[in-house]
């Protein structure tokens, strides 16, 4: 079976093929560095972690590069509004990337370009497009010229002559306020300053950047001309995309990247999350409990398999019945990744020699070689986990297991080795293990709860609230009479 891919260029899936034989090369677009990031940046950056992971388990060695947009009206914004400075603004910001995503066991990029680092590349290539004609400057701003490249358009499907019946009378007026902009789909490489903002010297006077240039000078910068993968979301399709290709394919007549891959919208009530729209959820909030809806933490390896078992093409509804849901199945995986940890010692395992289950890891691969169909690999590792738990299950009552030692072991390892490659590892109890465990009063409330759901035949809640008393260590004894519980 080989690896094929989603090319939102074709419209098609097609066999992966990289510029050079075993390397891979991906850029993905970053975030604007000017609040805390929310569940949409969340899926974005679990997706490319993944897919990155999944290139290099399957032989590949993968370079990847992340920007940060650190100069952008939003973070200007968010300067003056805290009376602080576009690089305070920033720098705070991108450590609370880290934090967050480090937390989501997203792995750390090769490197991280930032815009204000490579003013002068982005320069350069300004220039280079204008010496060409696909760019004018004009009163400090400088314009790529879209009418210049013949294919404008051809990654979203959109005709210029279309768009621009749709924009007639744009063209020279921006807001009410005259530009010198040649045609309305014209877009800005380079602004001239405006009195109070960050800027630097340039050949078209004092200014900074647009905001498409950062990307296509940085990949020049850190890949070189062509790369295999350039992924983002989809929301960046148009214009953002279409305008990288336009700046990098006139400056350096080759296809910029092969495979145009994007992940498709974290929705809320039908709608993108978005900071713009103000129905977002930080995943700081949600992971410490603070989202009003669900006021308790939430495992980070919920949200990767929340985010991970939908096709990272297609919208993703967040609701919390849905997290509830993936809060669940994470316990379920959980408990069967424990396994060793829980029950090794009985049977003298040694962790040193592996031995992965082949059919199974066919199975996984079969699913991530179809344009990363991470949910069917689950499906894949859910099966597995069942037969783990049903053992584990048996062992505690009747004190001894159906399979075998070895067997139990190759499938145990099995699963740890292909959940890693997704990114969802278990931390054994003693390392997580709250100090303030909780009184008995409170056990009682969990459980009152946990009755009151059941009755409502609110299933994921009850299940719920029993894996979060496990988490503690307390085990429930349902009854004729009601719940017992104890500790241990
Ligand atoms: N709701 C979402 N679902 C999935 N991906 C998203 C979502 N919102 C943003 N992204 C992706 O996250 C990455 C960083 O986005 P960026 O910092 O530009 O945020 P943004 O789109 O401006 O967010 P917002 O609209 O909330 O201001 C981009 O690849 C973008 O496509
Ligand atoms: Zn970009």
């Amino acid at each position: 079976m080989n690896l094929t891919v989603y090319n939102t260029f074709t419209r098609r899936q097609e066999p992966f093929r990289t510029i050079e034989p075993g390397k891979v090369k991906m850029y993905c677009c970053g975030v604007t560095v000017y609040d805390y990031c929310h569940l949409g940046h969340a899926r974005s950056y679990i997706v490319w972690d993944t897919i990155r992971q999944y290139l290099k388990w399957r032989g590949y060695e993968v370079r990847y590069i992340q920007n940060f947009t650190d100069i952008d009206d939003k973070i200007l914004n968010r300067a003056k509004e805290t009376s602080s400075t576009m690089t305070l603004v920033a720098n705070r910001f991108i450590d609370e990337y880290f934090v967050d995503m480090h937390r989501l066991n997203v792995k750390d990029a090769d490197e991280y370009p930032r815009v204000t680092e490579y003013i002068f590349e982005i320069q350069q290539l300004i220039q280079d497009l204008q010496k060409k004609d696909f760019a004018y400057a004009t009163d400090g701003n400088v314009y790529y010229r879209v009418e210049s490249f013949p294919n404008y358009g051809k990654l979203s499907g959109r005709r210029l002559d279309d768009m621009k019946s749709g924009a007639s009378g744009r063209v020279g007026t921006k807001n009410g306020k005259f530009t010198k902009k040649q045609h309305p789909f014209d877009f800005a490489l380079w602004k001239s300053a405006k009195p109070g903002e960050p800027a630097w010297d340039s050949p078209w006077g004092r200014g900074r950047p647009g905001w498409h240039i950062e990307c296509s000078a940085m990949i020049h910068s850190s890949l070189g001309s062509a790369i295999d993968i350039h992924g983002g979301g989809s929301d960046l399709i148009f214009p953002h995309h279409e305008n990288e290709i336009a700046q990098s394919e006139a400056a350096m007549n080759e296809p910029l990247a092969r495979y145009w891959t994007h992940n498709g919208m974290v929705m809320v009530d039908g709608q993108k999350m978005s900071k713009s729209l103000l129905n977002f959820i930080t995943i700081r909030d949600l992971l410490d409990g603070k989202w009003f809806m669900h006021p308790q933490p939430v495992d980070p390896m919920a949200v990767r398999l929340f985010v991970l078992q939908a096709h990272y093409r297609k919208p993703l509804d967040f609701t919390s019945e849905a997290l509830i849901t993936a809060e669940n199945s994470w316990n379920n995986l959980k408990d069967a990744l424990l396994f060793g940890p829980r029950y090794g010692e009985r049977f003298a395992w040694q962790t040193t020699s592996s031995s992965l289950i082949t059919e199974v890891v066919e199975k996984f691969q079969i699913s991530g070689d179809d344009d990363f169909n991470f949910s069917g690999s689950l499906a894949v590792l859910f099966e597995l986990a069942k037969e783990l738990r049903r053992e584990a299950n048996i062992l505690v009552h009747e004190g001894s297991t159906q399979k075998s030692s070895v067997e139990l072991y190759s499938q145990w390892q099995t699963l740890v080795s292909l959940a890693h490659v997704l990114g969802l590892d278990a931390i054994p109890e003693e390392k997580t293990h709250n100090t303030d465990t909780l009184s008995a009063s409170e056990i009682e409330v969990l459980i009152q709860e946990r009755h009151e759901a059941r009755k409502n035949k609110n299933f994921l809640e009850s299940d719920r609230i029993r894996h979060q008393l496990k988490e503690q260590g307390i085990n429930l004894v349902d009854g004729k009479d009601g719940t017992r519980w104890h500790r241990g």
